[in-house]
């Protein structure tokens, strides 16, 4: 019998579609599981636990991986698979059923796994009938592994996210994000230390990246100040980012005058689809936009007139779907279809009217027609970028 241990080279049916996960899968003695795609032209890694009973292996993995060369939105979400066996043969190409786990529905049987502890040779296929596994044995081994996919700390969002009313799925806003403390804090380590790009539109600083890696399709991957690492850690346990994609390792300050803003726009393809936008300063109004045709393929691009991501133009006089106000120390988070699809965007005013539209202006203690004046804000806007090749590390 071979210990599971270690590195295996794995690949991986779907269906008809024979080497659809191919990649070194890390078996850990934690019991914990680490995959990393190496197929040509896909990207991506995953992570989950695997467990031996007498006999049997069962091992469950998250996988997120996408097309490095695709402009459109990734996966909103990993997909879950599971392998069945019996224990590996020493030196001998390990065999055994793959599942597929579709949320909340039942396992579906997609295919076969294939690996070999060589990471030279890519494990040769088996066309042999699997052997039965004993029923109740799977199943107890299945329900285990559920068990432990459940204790990853960031699977289950700790905080009571705010879902608001109106048709725009996935925005979250939780208030009090940080305690007036600590804004203030950020707000003394911003002014001590920001090297501000000085634009029409408002001030910025990207952290995260720097540079672009050799084959010049990626930007590479730099160290966050330890105070942004603290926040994007404090989001990946508090379940805002998925765990395969932890840590987020992008950051964007912005900082904006009375009388900013920026304008309508979607962040685009070139981020996992999820942006939490954390807030200093001043309050102001943060609005979403109807849906408009299909934004893919933009967002590669920079508009340099408006200081946003090129996307097309909105019919003019069109109005919010939905507004927010954003206060000092909130958290917006926004994912799915209210970032892929509704341009977002701040006026660029020096006074905050309380419409209708605003949805939480009633949790907040405000009226409509109160109005607000703003003074400087700054607001940091953390995401996940993809690199678009294998040589980067910006992962
Ligand atoms: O300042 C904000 O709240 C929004 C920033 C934003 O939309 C962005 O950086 O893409
Ligand atoms: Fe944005």
């Amino acid at each position: 019998m071979a210990s599971l241990e270690g590195e295996w080279f794995l690949r991986a049916s779907i269906m008809q579609c024979e080497d659809a996960i191919l990649g070194r899968i890390h078996f850990m003695d934690s019991g914990e599981l680490v995959y990393l795609t190496t197929a040509g032209d896909l990207l991506g890694r995953g992570i989950g636990r695997w467990l031996q009973e007498g006999r049997l292996v069962g091992f469950e993995l998250d996988i997120f991986q996408y097309e490095a060369t695709s402009k459109k939105h990734v996966q909103a979400e990993p997909h879950r698979f599971r392998g069945f066996s019996k224990c590996p043969e020493n030196g001998k190409v390990w065999v055994g059923e793959w599942q597929y786990l579709p949320f909340q529905q039942p396992p579906r049987l997609v295919g076969r796994f294939h690996a070999s502890q060589s990471m030279l040779k890519v494990p040769s296929l088996s066309s042999k009938p699997l052997e039965d596994l004993p029923k109740k044995l799977k199943e107890n081994l299945a329900m285990k592994l559920e068990k432990l996919s459940q204790t990853f700390p960031m699977m289950e969002p700790s905080w009571v996210p705010h879902h608001l009313a109106g048709k725009i799925q996935d925005v979250h806003y939780v208030r009090n994000f940080l305690e007036p403390k600590q804004v203030e804090e950020f707000e003394r380590i911003i002014d001590r230390t920001c090297d501000w790009e000085k634009m029409q539109t408002r001030d910025t600083q990207e952290f995260g990246s720097s540079g672009t890696c050799p084959c010049g399709r990626s930007l590479l991957r730099a160290a966050l100040p330890p105070w942004q690492s603290t926040m994007v850690d404090a989001l990946g346990s508090l379940g805002a980012f998925h765990p395969v994609l932890f840590p987020a390792n992008s950051v964007r300050l912005n900082a904006y005058k009375p009388g900013q803003g920026i304008h309508p726009h979607l962040d685009g393809p070139v981020y996992f689809p999820r942006a939490a936008i954390v807030s200093l300063g001043s309050h102001c109004i943060f609005d979403f936009y109807p849906r408009m045709g299909e934004p893919e393929e933009h967002g590669f691009s920079w508009d340099r007139d408006k200081e946003v991501p090129s996307s097309p133009q909105m019919p003019p006089g069109t109005k919010p779907q939905l507004s927010l106000l954003l206060e000092p120390g909130s958290l917006l988070v926004l994912s799915g279809d209210a970032f892929t699809y509704h341009r977002h965007g701040i006026k660029a005013v020096e006074e905050d009217e309380i419409t209708a539209e605003v949805k939480n202006a009633k949790d907040i203690g405000l009226s409509v027609g109160d109005s607000l004046r703003r003074t400087r804000r700054i607001s940091l806007t953390i995401r996940h970028l993809l690199p678009r090749c294998n040589c980067s590390p910006v992962f």
